[in-house]
């Protein structure tokens, strides 16, 4: 087994004068969780650190820089499970931390519930210890410009918040083979307050398991949870399928039978991996036995968004 470590920082069109630093953010944040790994940590920590510097990273729609609901303000969504004991936590529509995804870790270690929702996981995360920041702290001016922008009825809200920034995820094998999957993000553009989105609900916004591999996705949430996209991935992986086989059938899968679109990072127990999307980009990055692999564009084209396919019902 060869430890990796594997992150997304969404899926979606990357306007070209935020390519380049979200490419930099997915390395530096991949980087961070190999470095985990080599000097002996777990999986977890491994995943844990590499999203929470990427919701530090005001370039990413996950703690600063998160997309803003109807209202313009940030609720935000974070999942966390671990592939040896299937422990995992969760927290929706939170709100004033600055890293969901230590709130996360922290239900699923301290409490014997699984996922934590508003005012109340707000709540926790004091009694945690966890600090209250100001709201604007989490506001950027871009996310901001973009909320104005599509308080217009007109706007396609899924193809907007497809078009810009993006979840931001990580998946990790370690020295002991155990696996893990975590996921961070401010939702969709413009939702609807109290909405909640793929990323905290197990099987949807990631999944781990020892026995078959870990995943991280991004994209539209309500297309995602509609085919349960990571459990779905580690299903086909269950039946023999490689980690690209099984995300590129679940992801046409869910273009083609929900019009969905997104991406997704992989990995199986032996340290196999993929970063497989059915958007135009999704910025991604991979280091194993020392080698740094990264992309943003599709190598191999799968059905893609410019394709509309819509399921017969
Ligand atoms: N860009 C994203 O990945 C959004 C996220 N999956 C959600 O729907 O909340």
């Amino acid at each position: 087994m060869l430890p990796v470590v594997v992150v997304h920082g969404g899926a979606g069109q990357i306007p070209n004068e935020r390519a380049e630093a979200s490419c930099a953010g997915v390395r530096e944040a991949a980087r961070k969780g190999y470095e985990i790994l080599m000097s002996g940590g777990s999986a977890m920590d491994a995943v844990v650190e590499a999203v929470a510097m990427m919701e530090n990273n005001p370039l990413y729609n996950a703690g600063r820089g998160s997309v803003l609901n109807w209202k313009g303000e940030v609720e935000m969504d974070a999942l966390v499970m671990d592939g040896c004991t299937l422990a995992c936590g969760a927290v929706s529509a939170v709100r004033r931390v600055a890293n969901p995804i230590y709130l996360a870790r922290l239900v699923m270690d301290k409490t014997s519930h699984v996922c934590l929702t508003g005012e109340g996981a707000f709540k926790f995360a004091r009694a945690m210890g966890i600090p209250e920041v100001p709201e604007e702290s989490l506001i950027t001016e871009y996310a901001r410009k973009r909320w104005k922008d599509n308080l217009n009825p007109e706007a396609d809200h899924v193809q907007n918040q497809m078009g810009k920034m993006g979840t931001v995820g990580a998946v990790a094998v370690d020295m002991q083979g155990n696996v893990t999957a975590a996921t961070s993000t401010g939702g969709m553009l413009n939702k609807m307050e109290g909405r909640v989105g793929d990323t905290p609900c197990v099987g949807c916004g990631g999944y781990a398991d020892n026995q078959f591999g870990a995943v991280s996705p991004t994209g539209h949430g309500e297309a995602i949870m509609k085919v349960t996209l990571s459990r779905l991935i580690l299903f086909y992986m269950e039946q023999g399928k490689s980690p690209e086989e099984a995300s590129d059938m679940a992801l046409t899968f869910m273009l083609e039978r929900v019009s969905g679109l997104g991406g997704v990072v992989v990995v199986n127990p032996k340290g196999t991996w993929a970063a497989r999307f059915n958007s135009k980009q999704m910025a991604w990055a991979a280091v194993q036995q020392e080698k740094l692999h990264h992309g943003l564009y599709q190598e191999r084209i799968l059905p893609s968004l410019y394709s509309s396919h819509q399921a017969d019902c």
